[in-house]
């Protein structure tokens, strides 16, 4: 478990982080959300004991980063692409980070197996793909078993099967039992991952719930309908009390009501429906809707019409904007 209480980081005059608090629980993919700029670093570093917060608290298993006994074995980070020591090859860069945080020998073969670098163990990570650099990074981040796992971009410059590879590590670390926190761009990576989001704009917090919920409260859901006689097919709405409005092609798209409530309706009317499909967004717009109406606030930009997501903000208004800036007045 992550605690964060009232977390904090300025730079001179600059709010990196401000007053954020939630809690990583575990057993779930928690996947960590923000714009350019949000803070997501800033709060991964923290976590880790890298940066001091100016104010607040993060406790880790209920203590300071600096009072774990053997930090290793309580959590194990993997952040941005660190350069590794040239000279050393694979396997000896582990096994240094091993003999200085207690770790027996065996344990190195074995995170080099479990990642797939048991072949090169021998070879410097000077020649190392990006992929494999990346999980020579996880298999440092797993050495001490640790119960709680942050990943930041963990995908990053990734070919498929690598992404596909470290989706379905993160998904079982969490199903052992795990905490399992994770930032990254890639939206469509994250649907596929993460069952729970935090989502930071401007160092504060944005939202803290599930996948599901962050989709539903965040995005437009309708049904969209084709039929051959669609002026007869909006007045049995209208006179239903919906309120059809004209989607793209001739569609007709119905908010605020179910799928099969519509279908019976035409049933009942004798009307023929060539579509009846609910639709729900996809993360990315959720998340580009939201990140969008910092844009709209700000500098008075028109939200992206019906069904299609938000255009990304312009270079220096990519800060989040939400509900509980609306709410703060802020
Ligand atoms: N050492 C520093 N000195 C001054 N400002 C900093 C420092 N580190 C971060 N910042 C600023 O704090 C803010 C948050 O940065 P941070 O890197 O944590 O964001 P991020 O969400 O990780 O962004 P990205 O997605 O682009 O990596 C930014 O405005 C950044 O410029």
């Amino acid at each position: 478990m992550i605690e964060l209480e009232g977390l904090t980081k300025r730079y001179g005059t600059k709010t990196a982080v401000d007053r954020l608090s939630f809690g990583v629980r575990p057993g779930v993919v928690t996947g960590f959300l923000g714009p350019n700029g949000a803070g997501k670093s800033t709060t991964m570093r923290m976590m880790l004991g890298l940066d001091r917060p100016t104010a607040g608290d993060v406790r880790i298993d209920g203590k300071h980063y600096d009072q774990l006994k053997d930090p290793l074995n309580h959590i194990g980070a993997l952040l941005e692409a660190k350069s590794i020591h040239g000279g050393r090859t694979a396997r000896n860069h582990l096994l240094c980070l091993a003999q200085s945080n207690g770790i027996p020998t065996r344990r190195v073969d074995e995170v080099l197996d479990l990642v797939g670098l048991g072949s090169v163990a021998k070879k410097r990570p000077s020649g190392f793909s990006l992929g494999m650099g990346q999980r020579l990074g996880i298999a440092a981040a797993l050495l001490g078993d640790p119960r709680i796992l942050m990943f930041d971009e963990p995908v990053n410059g990734l070919d498929p099967e690598g992404i596909h590879w470290i989706r379905n590590l993160m998904k079982h670390l969490a199903s052992e039992g795990r905490t399992v926190f994770v930032s990254s761009h890639l939206m469509s990576e994250m649907a596929l991952t993460a069952e729970h989001l935090v989502v930071i704009g401007r160092g504060r917090l944005l939202a803290d719930t599930t996948m599901e919920s962050f989709i539903e409260e965040n995005s437009r859901t309708y049904v969209r309908l084709r039929a051959p006689e669609p002026e007869r097919l909006r007045d049995v709405l209208v006179a239903d009390g919906l309120a059809p409005t004209e989607g793209a092609e001739g569609a007709i798209e119905v908010e605020g009501a179910q799928a099969v409530r519509i279908g019976e309706l035409a049933a009942e009317h004798r009307l023929v429906l060539h579509e009846l499909s609910p639709q729900q967004a996809s993360l990315e717009e959720a998340f580009m809707r939201l990140t969008a109406q910092t844009v709209e606030y700000h500098a008075h930009t028109a939200l992206p019409g019906p069904g299609e997501p938000a255009a990304a903000p312009p270079p220096g208004q990519q800060q989040g904007w939400g509900p509980q800036q609306q709410k703060e007045g802020f």
